[in-house]
């Protein structure tokens, strides 16, 4: 379980995180939405130790993230996984050597160990084949899965993504929401994603905080988001088209 409790964030004498608090429970995958520059990113940096707060507190599981000591925050960083936008893949890398990678740097695991480990989790996000294949030769979609396999390697107990669909056409997006939400309730994870996509929101909604300006102004599901009173939540979910037409 992840906490965050009343974060703050300035920048210059811009507030872009105003008292932001919200629990993330395992198996569960949680949705951070909000429209362009409302603090999305900043909140995700906050979470993974990338910027540092002024106020408020960052537990996992009851363990201080921001005020804890070097070997708890150390422990904590390594049960994180990350898929960071647009894959950040090695170009210089083969596929399975992009997924090894972390284990190359944290653990002193055998050179059998680690290829059985990159294989199991190529052969989870389906891409077994592809192992010897440098990024430029496979597609956006498969670049992501090479994101999310990485980000797996360690068994993460917290994965956060950030916008995994950018770039993707609609089906493939959703087949990389349902490949991030299987692997949370099978590995019992805690997933934070950051998304503006509308059909991420349905897919995957089971937790989804909406932040406006800085502030998480609702939290619920795919189920209530379609019924709020927010007005400012109605004019970002209704702004699709879509979404308006199956609310009639
Ligand atoms: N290092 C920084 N220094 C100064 N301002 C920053 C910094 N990082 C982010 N900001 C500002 O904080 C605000 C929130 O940015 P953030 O990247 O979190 O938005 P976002 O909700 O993720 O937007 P998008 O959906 O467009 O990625 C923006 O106005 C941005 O310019």
């Amino acid at each position: 379980m992840i906490q965050i409790k009343n974060i703050s964030k300035t920048f210059g004498d811009r507030k872009v995180l105003d008292d932001i608090s919200a629990t993330f429970k395992p198996g569960n995958t949680s949705l951070i939405i909000g429209g362009s520059g409302t603090g999305k990113s900043v909140l995700l940096k906050c979470m993974i130790g990338l910027v540092t707060p002024e106020q408020g507190e960052v537990l996992y599981d009851g363990r201080d993230f921001l005020k804890g000591d070097e070997e708890t925050v150390k422990a904590i960083r390594r049960e994180m996984g990350v898929l960071f936008q647009g894959s950040a893949l090695f170009d210089s890398k083969n596929v399975i050597d992009n997924v090894r990678f972390p284990l190359e740097m944290l653990t002193d695991m055998s050179e059998s160990e680690k290829e059985d480990r990159a294989q199991f989790c190529l052969q989870r996000v389906g891409l077994e084949q592809a192992a010897t294949r440098m990024p430029s030769e496979i597609s956006g979609g498969m670049k992501k899965r090479v994101g999310i396999a990485r980000a797996i390697v360690m068994n993460p107990k917290y994965l956060f993504c950030d916008e995994p669909n950018s770039g993707l056409d609609p089906l493939t997006s959703i087949k990389i929401d349902q490949l991030i939400k299987e692997i949370t309730d099978e590995f019992n994870i805690t997933t934070i994603v950051i998304t503006h996509d509308m059909n991420s929101m349905m897919e995957i909604g089971e937790q989804i905080s909406f932040l406006y300006q800085g502030h998480k102004i609702w939290e619920g599901d795919s189920n209530t988001i379609v019924n709020t009173n927010v007005a400012e939540l109605n004019e970002f979910i209704y702004a699709n088209k879509l979404l308006r037409d199956m609310s009639r």
